[in-house]
């Protein structure tokens, strides 16, 4: 069986004509049963905010270290805020990256379940160091949720589902969309066992990477297990499937693991900007309402795939031991920051083993 060589290309542009837009949904179907990533060409995204968000990213790293801790994402019981060199692991190991996590405005005020918690409003960096930070974020943020939101319901006509079964796992009261500035430095040539991140699937619906620069870290991993190089594209954010999407469509479209190896020595730091979009944090796993849902998606994913084999067992509600996404979420982050974890919710305390 052969395997993806490279990741694909969904080429915007092609929605302008009826032939093309056919053509242009058979591509995605295929990008997503078998890769579960493509590069979004002609995104419609303001022409320089890409541009600006990088400036502003470089300026915020830039800043004295005391200057970012100000932001520290353990002051912070949604998980939101700056994370120093080394706070983070994956697999149980360090990932050498430090960032900060922001999000879309959140409610007024937050009650009801401990996971409503995770909706706060975030800690922007102050208008009189970077006072055209918050501005030009938010914008991206913005324009990335409308382009995702269109993808959202390409994918379900690329897959043969009914968009507004899909949409309905989306929650537009208790919604938030969160954007990560990340810098990844270079590495300690003796320091062979670092990992910049390592590898893994996103758990969230769906991730939006803009890869700032030239150097080539990021990769996704075939079914042969082989490492596929996806190098940063101008102008071309990359959509990556998430396990949550993966649940959603019963297996059909697939979470690709990828991972961010260290930049070449001599090139300098990394950048990337990850823009997440997840299920809404109020929807139940195990009510009869969310089965329907997923019980009529499996059906339609079912009658337009022949062919294609539906994991029974990829449901978003089967064997789950949560009741809701939101504490799903909680607890993956909970596991990922214990500096957080500690502080606001130390009942969820796990020690990473050794
Ligand atoms: O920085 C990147 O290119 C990818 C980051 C990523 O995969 C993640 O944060 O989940
Ligand atoms: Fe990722």
């Amino acid at each position: 069986m052969s395997d993806f060589k490279f990741v694909p290309t969904i080429d915007l542009a092609m929605l302008d004509n009826p032939s093309s837009r056919t053509q242009l949904v058979q591509q995605l179907r295929q990008a997503l049963l078998d890769v579960g990533m493509f590069y979004v060409a002609n995104p419609p995204l303001s022409p320089t905010v890409v541009a600006e968000a990088k400036t502003q990213s470089e300026a915020f790293f830039a800043l004295p270290f005391a200057e970012k801790t100000k932001l520290d994402i353990a002051n912070s019981p949604s998980f939101l805020g700056y994370a120093m060199l080394g706070a983070e692991r994956t697999n149980n190991q360090v990932d050498w990256r430090e960032h900060l996590t922001l999000a879309s405005p959140g409610p007024e005020s937050i009650s009801g379940p401990v996971y409503r918690r995770l909706l706060g409003s975030g800690q922007w960096p102050s208008a009189s160091l970077l006072p055209r930070f918050t501005p030009v974020l938010q914008t991206l943020l913005a324009e990335s949720t409308a382009l995702v939101t269109t993808l959202r319901r390409l994918i379900a006509e690329a897959i043969g589902v009914d968009s507004d079964k899909l949409e309905s796992l989306f929650d537009a009261h208790h919604q938030q969309y969160r954007i990560r500035l990340i810098r990844y430095p270079e590495v300690a040539a003796s320091a062979e066992e670092t990992q910049s991140l390592g590898a893994h699937q996103d758990t969230s619906f769906n991730t939006l990477i803009f890869q700032i620069g030239a150097q080539h870290c990021l990769q996704a991993r075939n079914n042969h297990g082989e490492w596929v190089d996806c190098p940063p594209i101008p102008d071309q954010p990359i959509f990556v499937v998430g396990r949550g999407c993966q649940a959603a469509t019963h297996g059909l479209c697939r979470a690709p693991f990828h991972r961010v190896i260290p930049p070449a020595p001599g090139s300098g730091s990394r950048l990337s900007i990850v823009v997440t979009t997840g299920i809404g944090y109020d929807t139940p796993l195990k009510s009869p309402k969310t089965s329907e849902v997923l019980s009529t998606m499996r059906t339609q994913i079912v009658a337009n795939n022949p062919g294609h084999e539906v994991s029974l067992n990829e449901g978003l509600e089967e064997d789950d031991e949560f009741e809701t996404v939101g504490m799903k979420v909680l607890h993956k982050l909970a596991k990922s920051y214990p500096e957080v974890t500690r502080r606001w919710y130390p009942e969820l305390l796990v020690e990473p083993s050794h």
